[in-house]
This record gives C-alpha cells, structure tokens and sequence, in this order.
C-alpha cells in the first residue's frame, strides 16, 4: 500500500507543470515557455511502476511487539533508486539550457531534472523574479545554478563572458547562504560543473575565512560568481571591493532564514547594492522598470512563510512562486499580517510568520516519523539504542544548547560509538574536517546544534535525532529533511520527556504526518501506539 500511495503522489506531477494565475491557469506559453513539460507515456508509467516496486521496505524493520531477534531491524541502506525520485522532465536539454552545460551535468551523472528544477529552470530562464520553494533535498540548488550557468561563463557557450572589447565584467551573480557550511556546500556544487579548468569563476566569501585573502583572490581572479554568508559579503561590499552595481543575479538561498533580525542590516546592504547602478537613488528602486534592468531576484527556501511572501513582492518584480508542480504568481498568495522586511521600522506586531503552504510539503515523502519518551539524564542512552536498533550509518542528533554537546560525544564515545560535535564555535577548518569524517563514515554519530540544520547536503545520513525539541514546525522540517534526500528514505526519532509529549502532538498536528510512538527495546524498534 506505501508503495501505491507513493506512485500516486508522484505520478500526477510527471504529467506537466501547471501555471496558475487569479484569472485562470497561466500556460508555459503565455510566459514564453514551452506548453508542455512531459506527458506520461504508457511505457514510462510502466517503468515508474516498475521502479517503485524495487523500493523494498525492509520488512521487519519495524517491529509491533518486542521479540528476541534482532536481525530483522535495516542492516544496508538501500542506495538511491532514481526511479522513484520526484523527476518530471526526461533529460536536461529539455529545459532549455545549452548543449554544453548539459554535457557537463551528464558527466557528472546529473541525467534527469528533478521536478522543481524543471519548473524553476525555464522560469528563471524568462527572467523572472523568482519564489523557489520545495521540500528539502530536492535539488533546489542546482534549480538556480543552472539558469545562472547557461547565462554566465564558459558553459553558457557564449564566446566571451566579458564586454566587447573582451575585459571582463563585474560580478555577475551573488549568491548569500545563511551559513559558511552551506555556502562553501554550493560553491563546490557549482565548481564541480564549471570543471577544474574554470573554478575560479566562482569565489567563496564566508565568515571565518581569511578577509584579505578572498579580496586578494576577487581583484586577481575576477569571479563572475560570488557564494557567501551575509555578514562577509557585506563587509567587503561597504569596502567597496565587490563590484556588483551590474550584477544580473540575486540568489538567497533559505532565504526565510535571511529575514531573521541578526542578518538585517547586513541583507539590507546587500539588497540595496547587488546589482543596482551607481546613483540609482533608493526612492527610485522600486520602480519595476529599474528593478528589471538591474538584477533579477531569486529567493529559495523549502519553508516559504508569509514574511518571505511580504519580502519578496517589495524586493522583486512580480515574482511567481515557482513549486514542484505549479507556477504561480506571489500577487495571488493571500495576504496575512505584517512582516519586518529588512530597511523598514519593526511593528509591534511584527512577529506573523504564517505559514502559506501547509509544512508537509517541506518534508520529503519517504520519511518515518517516531518520538520515544525517556529521562532527560537517559536521552544519550537512549540515542545510542535507538542508532544500534535501526543500525543507522550516519546520524544527525540534534540538541539546543552548545554546552551539552560535548558531554554527549563523551558519554556515546565511553559506549564505543564513533562522535563528534560540529557547532558554530568551532574553527572553520574544524568544522570542515569534521564534515569530512562524517562523509567518509569515521564518525557514525554527528552532535550538532540548529547550525547543521539548514541546507546541509550529507546524503549518506539514513537517520535524524532530536534530542532537544525544535522550537517549531518549520525548525523540525529543516532537521527532520537532513535525511531522505532526492527519493532516499530516512528515518527521524524524537526523544523527548513525558510532559513535552504534548508539543511532538502539536508538531504532528501542524505539519499533518503521523508521529509514531515507539521504544527501543533488545535491540528493536517497537511501535507502542498506533
Ligand atoms: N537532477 C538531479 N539528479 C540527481 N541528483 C540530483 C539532481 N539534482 C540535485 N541532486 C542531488 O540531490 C541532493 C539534494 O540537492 P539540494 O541540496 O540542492 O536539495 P535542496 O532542495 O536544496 O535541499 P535543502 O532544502 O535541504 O537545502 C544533492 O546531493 C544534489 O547533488
């Protein structure tokens, strides 16, 4: 039945995307794009069924009543069956970007568009200012990159990236990520397609790095492409050592995190800087005519509550919200409460976050969903229990305070499980290393704080812990969505005390996914409630 209902989600996304507008549906055409992505032959609805009857769920993984055997809980991870990710165009030149571009991202074994990047990529393509939103590990990275690529640099097959006269121009893309890890994560995703020969055409500038350094590296190499956090960028932009008054591109990536008051001023220098002409003065910047002619503004996130929306129609120029299904105009998102947008006074009622679309479609779809309850002086124990009964790999467990992270890696390292902790304290080049080991299976248990619970891609982690309550809905979404990435299942246990059981409901309520509880118990995972 899992194995139906996951081909009945699918299946109706592969038929095409669907514009949509106050007056009716917007077709791919009226926005100058093709009519029609892809419907689904009869052949290929065979091939999605055959590829979702190969999704094997391991059959006793789960356990209703405690037994003694413990062989039946997942022993190997299933590796990632591409027939059951959520793809919608059969090949990338589809899409529309240049033959070269695509060659590269079949080299790098990239061979089929997921769904939102076969809706976001056209679109970006038209110029659009744009709303990406789709669940976590959907491949919302390369669903900007590769419009900006076949714009910019070697890939896009323009003979010169330069002006005429061949001198190279100014930045022509900034991309600002809420952290250094997922900053220097999209710089490699975007070096690995332009090929060693090109990868200085892309520059990281994160926080802990050495200033001088980048700004040495920006006057020699002359990126084209800049990949930072907010505070770096901002930095060397007011020393007025990032020429971006011509950039074409504005990328905020978990762009509802940007909006958070510690990034303000910061974002707001960024705004009023990347890609505006010189003397454009502010009053004037709202024209769409000098919006248009200066950049175009692409906001990403899997969490798109309504102050993105606020944010996003007073920065872009008639932005659409571009989904894995659908394109929609923002204009007809409907309106809720007030929002601080960077640059204006915060009101006293400032704090509307509303959600627009329901959480559930921030999670990915193959995802198990369970809470145990245990002493907080037992969580560790429990933690360890919980990795040795699912026979987890790689594990992501989260908790809320720094401080007790390192007591954590103690207690789970005394019990001879491989950990380490990875917060924001740390030294860039400790939290690389870190993330290094964890990719390469030398430490099986990461303790981290909400630092990791953005944006990072770690597509080996087959299980997310938390050991702290997230705050709320959407903090639990971006946790629960380090796993299960692009069609991989994944499994997310919360373990929380007796009277916090009311907030997992709450959690369970607001993002409407069943969150089982269970135990661990010799060795299995016990379902004790349905
Ligand atoms: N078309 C594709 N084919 C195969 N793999 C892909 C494709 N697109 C993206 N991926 C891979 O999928 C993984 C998830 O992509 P990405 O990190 O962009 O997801 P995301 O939607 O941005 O997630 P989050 O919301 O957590 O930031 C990455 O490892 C990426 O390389």
């Amino acid at each position: 039945l899992r194995n139906v209902s996951q081909f009945t989600r699918i299946a109706p996304f592969r038929d095409k995307v669907r514009f949509l507008s106050d007056s009716g549906s917007l077709t791919l055409a009226s926005l100058g794009l093709k009519n029609e992505v892809k419907t689904v032959s009869a052949n290929e609805k065979n091939k999605l069924q055959q590829g979702v009857s190969t999704i094997e769920v391991p059959k006793s993984r789960v356990k209703k009543k405690v037994s003694g055997n413990k062989t039946g809980l997942i022993k190997e991870r299933n590796p990632i069956d591409i027939k059951t990710a959520p793809f919608a165009a059969e090949s990338f030149s589809e899409l529309g970007l240049p033959p070269l571009l695509v060659e590269r991202l079949e080299k790098e074994g990239f061979m089929v568009p997921t769904d939102v990047q076969a809706a976001a990529v056209p679109t970006v393509l038209k110029n659009h200012d744009v709303v990406i939103q789709s669940y976590t590990g959907s491949g919302k990275t390369l669903a900007y990159v590769l419009p900006i690529l076949s714009q910019v640099g070697p890939l896009s097959g323009e003979i010169s990236n330069g002006s005429e006269t061949g001198n190279k121009v100014g930045i022509e893309a900034v991309i600002v990520a809420p952290s250094r890890e997922l900053g220097m994560q999209i710089v490699r995703e975007v070096e690995k397609l332009l090929g060693p020969a090109d990868k200085k055409l892309v520059q990281q500038l994160v926080g802990g790095a050495n200033r001088s350094r980048q700004e040495e590296a920006l006057r020699k190499n002359k990126p084209a492409i800049v990949v930072g956090t907010p505070g770096r960028i901002a930095e060397i932009s007011a020393a007025g050592k990032l020429p971006t008054h011509g950039c074409r591109y504005l990328v905020l990536d978990e762009v509802d995190q940007l909006l958070a008051v510690n990034f303000r001023e910061d974002m707001q220098r960024i705004l009023d800087h990347v890609g505006r002409r010189p003397g454009a003065r502010r009053g004037e910047s709202n024209s769409p005519l000098v919006k248009r002619s200066a950049r175009q503004t692409i906001m990403v996130s899997a969490t798109v509550p309504f102050s993105v929306i606020r944010a996003a129609r007073s920065w872009g120029c008639d932005p659409l919200l571009v989904q894995a299904n659908k394109v929609v105009p923002l204009e007809s998102v409907p309106p809720s409460g007030p929002v601080n947008i960077p640059g204006t006074p915060p009101t006293a009622s400032s704090s509307s976050n509303v959600q627009v679309m329901p959480s559930v479609q921030s999670l990915p779809p193959n995802l198990q969903h369970y809470y145990t309850i245990t002493r907080i002086q037992h969580k560790v124990d429990m933690l360890r229990r919980c990795v040795h009964a699912l026979d987890a790999k790689c594990v992501i467990a989260f908790m809320n305070h720094t401080k007790q992270l390192k007591d954590a890696v103690f207690k789970l390292e005394a019990r001879g499980m491989k950990a380490a902790e990875l917060h924001g304290d740390l030294s860039k080049l400790v939290r690389s290393t870190i993330l290094k080991k964890f990719r390469n299976g030398e430490v099986r248990v990461l303790l981290t704080n909400e630092l990791s619970a953005r944006g990072l891609d770690l597509p080996e982690c087959d299980l997310v812990v938390n050991l702290g309550l997230p705050t709320d809905s959407v903090h639990y979404a971006h946790r629960a969505g380090r796993t299960g990435r692009l069609g991989r299942e994944g499994t997310v246990v919360t373990i929380c005390e007796e009277p916090e059981v009311f907030v997992v409901k709450k959690l369970q309520k607001q993002l409407s996914l069943s969150i089982q509880a269970c135990e661990f118990s010799d060795g299995n995972l016990v379902i004790t409630e349905d």
